[in-house]
């Protein structure tokens, strides 16, 4: 599946927010989001998903105009920057909300095996961020977006999510934004910058030093 999305117009308060946009994920492909703070990488993802009605947007799965909001088509699993799960739903009712498999997780993450009967308010923030980025990865959906999974976890757990990434773009669509921007240009195959409201295809490490996105490391050359 191939999902494209342009003509972008959004603004609050008449201040322009994104108005150049085109960018293109598919399946077999992680497709990568950068950017500052505030240069509307959430807005994006919530314009896609459908959450954020802009003045106009054009989105398009495998070439055809989309008339309903992405989220109506059940083809979607969207990881927001705020909470996904309700604070009382255990963990293990959780997983089986969403047709995951608790062992498996469990495999991978195994320091979570004690939860199993926790509420979700019972475990750290970024404990949850771990159960909720694996659920949305797990969910098989053909389209999965993800707002910042890396953010608040321990390196560890990106490596492990990181190996997830690549396992489950050979069945999804996966577009991905976050500030770690060295683990975004590690597991994403297309690239892109938003910056003064459009986006920009990137190439390397330098195209996000040109672009005043990174500053230049010496140590790094
Ligand atoms: N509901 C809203 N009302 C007014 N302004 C908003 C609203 N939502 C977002 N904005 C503004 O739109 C801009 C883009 O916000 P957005 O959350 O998409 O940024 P971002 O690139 O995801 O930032 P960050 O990396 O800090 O999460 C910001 O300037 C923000 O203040």
């Amino acid at each position: 599946m191939k999902i494209e999305i342009d003509s972008v117009e959004l603004s609050f308060d008449n201040k322009k927010i994104l108005y150049g946009v085109y960018l293109k994920t598919e399946t077999g492909k992680v497709t990568g989001v950068l950017g500052r703070n505030g240069c509307g990488k959430t807005c994006l993802l919530r314009i896609l998903f459908g959450d954020l009605k802009p003045k106009y947007k054009s989105v398009r799965l495998d070439g055809k105009y989309l008339k309903t909001n992405l989220f109506n088509t059940g083809k979607v699993a969207y990881l927001p920057q705020h909470q996904l799960l309700p604070n009382n739903l255990s963990l293990k009712k959780a997983f089986h909300l969403f047709q995951s498999d608790w062992k498996t997780f469990t495999a991978i993450f195994d320091s979570f095996k004690i939860y199993g009967n926790s509420k979700i308010n019972e475990i750290s923030s970024g404990e949850l961020r771990v159960v909720e980025t694996y659920l949305v990865l797990d969910s098989g959906k053909e389209i999965i977006l993800l707002d910042e999974p890396f953010s608040f976890i321990a390196p560890l757990y990106v490596e492990k999510f990181k190996d997830i990434i690549r396992e489950k773009k050979n069945v999804s669509a996966i577009l991905i934004t976050d500030h770690f921007y060295r683990e975004i240009l590690d597991v994403s195959d297309t690239i892109y910058l938003i910056k003064n409201g459009s986006s920009k295809l990137i190439q390397s490490q330098q195209d996000l030093e040109n672009e005043g996105y990174i500053s230049f490391n010496p140590q790094q050359t």
